[in-house]
């Protein structure tokens, strides 16, 4: 399968590339939808987008674990929170939690959507200087999930000393550490990973748990910047657990994290909840919760850049009813995104005991115990068995009245948001998130590309891909467009 470095493996090439998924759909076309290539130090890893075998790996009640290096890298920047825990545990913690998550709590939170989208539209007129200007969309929608997760100072009722709640103050310009520590998590990795993180990575594979805790004491420059993300985390989940035990928020004014924070402080004084895991649950909703939601919202509005048609035919949807459910073009090309831009393109497993795995076509693999597996959502997502010929093509109109294919996936059976038990417990707010971002932008704003058009690529970034420009990934994230103020 090509040439690699014997160390690096084909992970190290894989992590190398300009544009993630790109090899690897290479080689799905040539070897099928599971195929093996070589981890550092001569790992076996299994890359697998086989809708059969996939259901396998996610059954919802015996899911295959995460893989052991990603178990170490979400405890560094996480703590012991949901997507670190397993089993029981993993059980218990996503059963507290579940409730801040109930349609009548997300019909809550529509409103702190709509005043942070407000906000943004705002401040996005008032830096505008021509009538013609660029602006770079993932800093803005950047600046607004991080306000919305955080909630900042859109939130009509803040006060430091009424609420408990941290003031990101991002849409005011002023990044707060945490704001600052967020942007550089995804970004850091953006330096090409070296030899020696890649076999560190490998030994963290193999060794024995008891090891783990002295390889931890090993300070690659990876290892570091995650580490120091998670400080900075888990100081806000501090200073967060202190005001929550301050501050008493009406039922109708509160908030995600008034409503994660009492669900999680009834459950600590049940006993139900340590307190390093309240901790790292705070920690992990507002890590999770901010570069997945902002680089979501701003590819779509690359793609509706690219094809303005669409902005158009949103724009009539929007000014026909306020009831973002039940326009067609604006969920299809929403559906779309996530399906050709999944911010985490490949969620590694290990398998729980020897066992063989079902293939379409009535085909089985058998595979041992410890294998490592890199469950490719980037290909799932573009399989054109599932999604047609023109699978690599952005085409909103696939989703339209018709059956989807499959049964993976907890939303319109993509694999973006994973599948089963361990799916992303807030893809509902996601979505309402990008529908009140997207209408509101749409509505005030048209999007299109820079003068000469801009290529933008999937940039290999660690916990997930980052939007870069290509041949300037060394700018950082980035999704130049130019805007025009509709009247
Ligand atoms: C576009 C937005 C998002 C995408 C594409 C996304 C995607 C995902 C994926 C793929 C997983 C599974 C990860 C794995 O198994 O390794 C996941 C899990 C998770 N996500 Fe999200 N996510 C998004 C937004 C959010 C937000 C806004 C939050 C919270 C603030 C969040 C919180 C979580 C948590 C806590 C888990 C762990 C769930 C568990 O293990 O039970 N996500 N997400």
């Amino acid at each position: 399968m090509g040439s690699c470095v014997i160390t690096r493996g084909h992970e190290g090439v894989l992590r190398g590339q300009d544009n993630a998924g790109d090899l690897e759909m290479k080689w799905c076309r040539k070897y099928g939808t599971v195929y093996r290539i070589a981890g550092c130090l001569g790992q076996s890893v299994l890359v697998v987008c086989d809708p059969k075998a996939l259901e396998h790996v996610f059954h919802p009640s015996r899911p295959y674990p995460k893989s052991k290096d990603m178990h170490f890298v979400l405890d560094l920047i996480l703590g012991k929170g949901l997507a670190t825990v397993d089993n029981d545990n993993h059980h218990r913690q996503r059963k507290i939690l579940n409730p801040a998550f109930s349609s009548a709590q997300l019909r809550k939170y529509q409103v702190i959507f709509q005043q942070c989208s407000d906000k943004l539209v705002n401040d996005i007129q008032r830096s505008l200087t021509g009538s013609d200007d660029i602006i770079n969309a993932v800093d803005w929608t950047g600046k607004a999930s991080l306000d919305i997760i955080g909630l900042g100072k859109c939130h009509p009722w803040f006060s430091p000393t009424t609420s408990f709640r941290y003031d990101f103050r991002a849409l005011d310009g002023q990044e707060a550490e945490l704001g600052r520590a967020m942007k550089h998590l995804f970004t850091a990795s953006q330096v090409n990973t070296t030899a020696s993180e890649l076999i560190f990575i490998a030994l963290i594979r193999m060794v024995p748990d008891w090891v783990l805790r002295f390889l931890r004491l090993i300070s690659t420059r990876e290892i570091r910047l995650l580490a120091s993300s998670g400080n900075v985390a888990k100081k806000v989940a501090r200073e967060v657990m202190v005001r929550n035990n301050e501050v008493q928020v009406s039922d109708d004014d509160r908030d995600i994290v008034n409503v994660l924070g009492q669900n999680i402080a009834r459950a600590r004084s049940e006993g139900k909840m340590q307190d390093d895991e309240v901790e790292a649950q705070l920690m992990t909703f507002v890590v999770a919760g901010h570069e997945t939601s902002s680089t979501s919202i701003a590819w779509i509005l690359y793609e509706l850049a690219v094809h303005p048609e669409y902005q158009s035919i949103i724009r009539a949807e929007l000014k026909q009813s306020n009831d973002y459910d039940s326009m067609p073009f604006l969920n299809a090309a929403i559906k779309e995104t996530f399906r050709m831009h999944p911010i985490a393109p490949s969620l590694t497993r290990t398998a729980p005991h020897d066992d063989v795995l079902p293939l379409s076509g009535g085909k089985t693999l058998a595979i041992p115990k410890g294998q490592t597996l890199f469950c490719s959502v980037y290909l799932y997502n573009r399989l054109p068995c599932l999604w047609g010929d023109d699978a690599e093509e952005w085409n909103p109109a696939r989703f339209l009245n018709k059956t989807l294919p499959g049964s993976l996936g907890v939303y319109a059976n993509l694999m973006t948001f994973s599948s089963g038990s361990r799916s992303c417990i807030r893809w509902r707010f996601a979505v309402m998130e990008m529908q009140t971002v997207l209408a509101n932008l749409l509505l005030h704003f048209e999007f299109s590309l820079p003068e000469g058009g801009v290529e933008i690529q999937h940039f290999p970034g660690l916990p997930g891909v980052v939007p870069v420009v290509k041949g300037k990934a060394h700018l950082g994230s980035q999704i130049p467009l130019r805007v025009r103020v509709l009247h």
